[in-house]
C-alpha cells in the first residue's frame, strides 16, 4: 500500500498534479479555457502539418530501396500504396494550414495515425506472399516498425488522457490482431512484440500528458492576470482578433465596452497601492459576474477593462451597460460607490473594417465620457448611459481628494 501510495505521489508531482482540478484538465477537455484549445489546436495542426508534409516526400523516396533490394512485382504493388499514403499525408498537411480549431486538429491527428498502421496492413498481406531472404528478409521487418514509429510519434502532442486512448487503441489493435498469426508459431515472438509496443505506448502517454500539463500552467501564465484572474491584454487581443473574424464570417454583431475606472488615482494615494487591488478585484468580479457565458471581460491596462460581447447590438451592449451600472463595481475605501466611464463600439453599426479601429473608437468614446462627466457611457450615435450613484459617486471621490490635499498641505 505505502509502495502505491509512493508510486501515486511521485507520478502525480512528475506530472504537476496538486489539485482535483489539474487531474481533471489532464483527463478531459471539458473544462479547458478558450486560450487553451486554441492553443493546442494551433499546436497540433502546426505539428501534423510538419510530420506530413516530411511523410509526403519520405514515403514515395523509400521505393528506391524497395526498387533495389525487393523482387519485381512487389516493390512496384508498395509503389502504389506508398504514392496513396504520399497523397494522403499531402491533403491532410493542406487541411493542418486551415484555421486552428480543436477538431479539425484531432481529426488530422487521426488521420496522420492511421495512414501508417493501414500502409502496414496491406504491405504486410503482400509481403506475406513472398517468400523473402536475407537484405529482403531485412527490409520486409522494418515495415513492422511502422506502428511502432507512430505510436511514438504521440509524444509530440500535447493530449487529453481521452484523446490518447481514442487514439492508441486503435493501433493497439492492429499491432494484436497482426501479431494473431504469429500466435501459432512463435508465442515469445508475439507476446513480447504485444508487450514492447504497450511500453512505448505507456511511454508516449506520460510525454504527452506531461506536455498537456506544461503547456496548460504556460497558456494560463501568459492568459489570465495575477490580480484579476481576468484575461490579460495578450490574451484578450487573441479573443478580439477570433471574435472579429467571427463576426465578420456570420455577418452578426459584436460590441465591445471599454472601461476606465473614475478616480481610480485617488484610491492609491489615499489608501495605499493594496486598497487599490482590492478595489481593482472588485471590479473584475462584478464585471465578470454580470456578463453572459460567451462574453470576455479582459483586463486591458491598470484600471482599464474591455468587454467582447459576441452577437451583441448596439441596444443589447446597453443592456449589460445598464446591468453594470445598477450592480455596481464595488465600493471605495471611502464608501463612495466605484464608477466607470464607458466607451461602447459595435462592428456593424461603426461600420468597422478591423478590431483595432473598433478598440480606438470605443476608447475614444470612453474618453468623451470622462470629459464629460465621468459615471457613464457613450454609446453609438452619442447615445449616453448615466450611471444611477454618479452624483453620490463623483461628489465623495472629490471630498477625499480635496481632503487629502488639504492634509498634504498642512
Ligand atoms: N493598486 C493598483 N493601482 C494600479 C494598478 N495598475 C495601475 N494602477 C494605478 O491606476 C491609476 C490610474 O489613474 P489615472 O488613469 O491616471 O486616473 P484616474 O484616477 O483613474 O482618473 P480618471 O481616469 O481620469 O477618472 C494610477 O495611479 C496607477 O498607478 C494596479 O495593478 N494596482
Amino acid at each position: 500500500m505505502k509502495y502505491l501510495t509512493a508510486m501515486y505521489i511521485s507520478l502525480s508531482e512528475s506530472l504537476g498534479i496538486y489539485t482535483p482540478d489539474q487531474l481533471y484538465e489532464l483527463f478531459t477537455n471539458k473544462q479547458h479555457s478558450m486560450p487553451i484549445s486554441r492553443h493546442r489546436a494551433a499546436i497540433m495542426q502546426s505539428r501534423v502539418f510538419f510530420f506530413c508534409a516530411i511523410f509526403a516526400v519520405l514515403v514515395p523516396t523509400w521505393s528506391l530501396i524497395d526498387l533495389l533490394f525487393l523482387p519485381s512485382p512487389l516493390w512496384a504493388e508498395l509503389l502504389v500504396i506508398r504514392i496513396l499514403s504520399a497523397i494522403a499525408f499531402i491533403f491532410l498537411a493542406w487541411q493542418a494550414r486551415k484555421e486552428p480549431d480543436l477538431n479539425r486538429a484531432r481529426w488530422l491527428l487521426a488521420g496522420m495515425l492511421s495512414i501508417t498502421p493501414l500502409f502496414y496492413l496491406v504491405s504486410d498481406h503482400w509481403l506475406q506472399a513472398y517468400e523473402l531472404s536475407g537484405t529482403e528478409q531485412v527490409i520486409a521487418e522494418l515495415y513492422a516498425l511502422l506502428p511502432f514509429v507512430m505510436i511514438a510519434g504521440l509524444t509530440l502532442f500535447p493530449l487529453t488522457l481521452k484523446e490518447l486512448l481514442f487514439f492508441a487503441t486503435p493501433m493497439l489493435a492492429v499491432v494484436v490482431l497482426s501479431s494473431l498469426p504469429q500466435v501459432k508459431s512463435d508465442i515469445p515472438q508475439a507476446v513480447s512484440t504485444i508487450w514492447l509496443f504497450s511500453l512505448i505506448l505507456g511511454v508516449a502517454i506520460f510525454a504527452s500528458l506531461n506536455q498537456l500539463r506544461y503547456m496548460l500552467s504556460q497558456v494560463n501564465r501568459a492568459s489570465y492576470d495575477v490580480l484579476t484572474g481576468l484575461l490579460t491584454r495578450r490574451a484578450g487581443i487573441e479573443m478580439l482578433d477570433l471574435q472579429f473574424r467571427l463576426s465578420l464570417m456570420s455577418d452578426s454583431p459584436l460590441s465591445i465596452l471599454y472601461l476606465d475606472l473614475d478616480h481610480f488615482k485617488t484610491v492609491n494615494d489615499i489608501y495605499g497601492h493594496d486598497a487599490g487591488d482590492v478595489v481593482l478585484r472588485t471590479a473584475a468580479q462584478q464585471l465578470n459576474d454580470v456578463v453572459r457565458k460567451g462574453d470576455s471581460v479582459i483586463r486591458w491596462g491598470g484600471e482599464e477593462f474591455i468587454v467582447i460581447l459576441p452577437t451583441a447590438a448596439p441596444n443589447e451592449a446597453d443592456d449589460v451597460i445598464n446591468r453594470i451600472m445598477h450592480a455596481g463595481l464595488g465600493l471605495r475605501p471611502d464608501g463612495a460607490p466605484v464608477t466607470a466611464s464607458i466607451g461602447v463600439a459595435e462592428v456593424q453599426a461603426d461600420a468597422v473594417n478591423d478590431w483595432k479601429t473598433m478598440i480606438e473608437l470605443a476608447d475614444h468614446r470612453m474618453y468623451t465620457a470622462k470629459i464629460q462627466g465621468r459615471a457613464r457611457s457613450l454609446g453609438v450615435n452619442q447615445a449616453e448611459l448615466l450611471w444611477p450613484v454618479a452624483a453620490t459617486s463623483n461628489k465623495l471621490a472629490e471630498k477625499s481628494v480635496a481632503q487629502h490635499e488639504v492634509a498634504e498641505e498642512s
